[in-house]
């Protein structure tokens, strides 16, 4: 049986020199210092991420974590269960949002079922890593059994393996999951010590009468498992997701193995939250691609004490706001690596 023990391994340091490296070449390129704003800062901590004073985004990474949730017969979703299976099809075929930035932007996309309510069978680019038709509705019961939570942290961990092993500059992790919007929203509250109605927002459109279901979920499953707020991990277990587990996962194994990650909306937002209160030298190797318009993230990012890349009012997940941060950050490496120092290019008045 898989165990969580990998969790507690070494994470990496960034690396300083390479970071000062970045500093003093930001320096001397051809622009009144800081003119760039965050299109310098965002390249020298790239260059701490990846260790080389011009860093690179050629090979860049997505993956959609995809699960069902037990929580999504209190009616808190728009949209019915069977959403999350059809759209693991749909990204077969390249049909979704994220396809589409994935090929647009280079990027290698995966999908892991880390366990949708219906088993999609075999399907290309589509790993199964099914820990269970779904989680229990944590209404009731704990979300996962602790062999269920190893296994789906453990599907991120691989996750980030096989990324590393085809070479990655850049992870990107994205979700599907019918309700999922609610189990992000009950361990932000566990995590932060919010109010249900603090961060729980209307996910894919759920009309007054939805949303007053949503918040009355959260706090019935927050009385449930209060005893487990003080311990994120047992937090995860009892309020998170297969989904949302498999990012913290892949996200601790970012860390561990030194690439960088880009972190997308709200649910995969909550599971930085998760990985960043079990290990949080995490911290670091996390960038945040955008503030999502779902109610509760701008109170994430701040305490996670995070600026988002992007705000452009997006609210769907499968990773497509990090992804569409991906096209700033590659600008902002292209413009550290191409322009010419003031030297190279005889523009008076550059740094002594
Ligand atoms: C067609 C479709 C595609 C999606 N892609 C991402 N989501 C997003 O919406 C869901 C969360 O919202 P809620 O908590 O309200 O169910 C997740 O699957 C999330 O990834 C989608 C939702 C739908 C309907
Ligand atoms: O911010 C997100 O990740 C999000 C918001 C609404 C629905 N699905 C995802």
């Amino acid at each position: 049986m898989s165990t969580t023990a990998w969790t507690r391994e070494p994470v990496r340091r960034p690396d300083a020199a390479a970071g000062e490296a970045a500093r003093l070449r930001q320096q001397r390129l051809t622009k009144p210092p800081g003119s760039l704003g965050r299109l310098e800062t965002l390249a020298v901590r790239l260059a701490a991420l990846q260790g080389r004073a011009r860093p690179r985004l050629d090979r860049v990474r997505i993956v959609v974590f995809a699960a069902d949730h037990g929580v999504a017969e209190e009616g808190v979703s728009a949209f019915p269960q069977a959403v999350t299976v059809e759209m693991i099809r749909n990204f077969a075929r390249g049909g979704a949002a994220i396809s589409v930035l994935a090929r647009t932007l280079g990027a290698s996309l995966e999908v892991v079922d880390v366990g949708a309510a219906a088993d999609p069978g075999p399907l290309p680019g589509v790993v199964a890593a099914r820990q269970g038709a779904g989680t229990a509705n944590f209404t009731r019961a704990p979300a996962m059994t602790p062999g269920q939570l190893a296994g789906a942290l453990g599907a991120g961990r691989e996750a980030v393996a096989r990324a590393r092993e085809a070479g990655c500059d850049l992870f990107v992790a994205g979700e599907m999951g019918i309700a999922n919007t609610t189990v992000a929203a009950a361990l932000t509250a566990a995590l932060l010590d919010l109010a249900p109605d603090a961060v729980a927002g209307r996910g894919t459109g759920v009309d007054d009468a939805g949303l007053a279901r949503k918040v009355d979920a959260i706090r019935r499953a927050l009385a449930l498992h209060r005893a487990a707020a003080g311990d994120p991990m047992e937090a995860l277990r009892r309020l998170g997701g297969f989904e949302i587990a498999a990012i913290a996962g892949a996200y601790i194994a970012c860390a561990q193995a030194g690439i960088p990650a880009v972190v997308d909306g709200f649910i995969a937002g909550a599971a930085a939250l998760a990985a960043v209160r079990v290990r949080p030298e995490v911290r670091p190797w996390l960038l945040f691609g955008h503030r999502s318009a779902e109610g509760g993230h701008a109170r994430l990012l701040a305490a996670l004490g995070a600026e988002p890349v992007l705000d452009l009012g997006m609210r769907l997940g499968e990773g497509t706001g990090a992804a569409a941060s991906v096209a700033v950050l590659r600008l902002a490496c292209a413009l550290h690596d191409g322009m010419a120092t003031f030297e190279e290019a005889g523009v008076s008045g550059g740094p002594a």
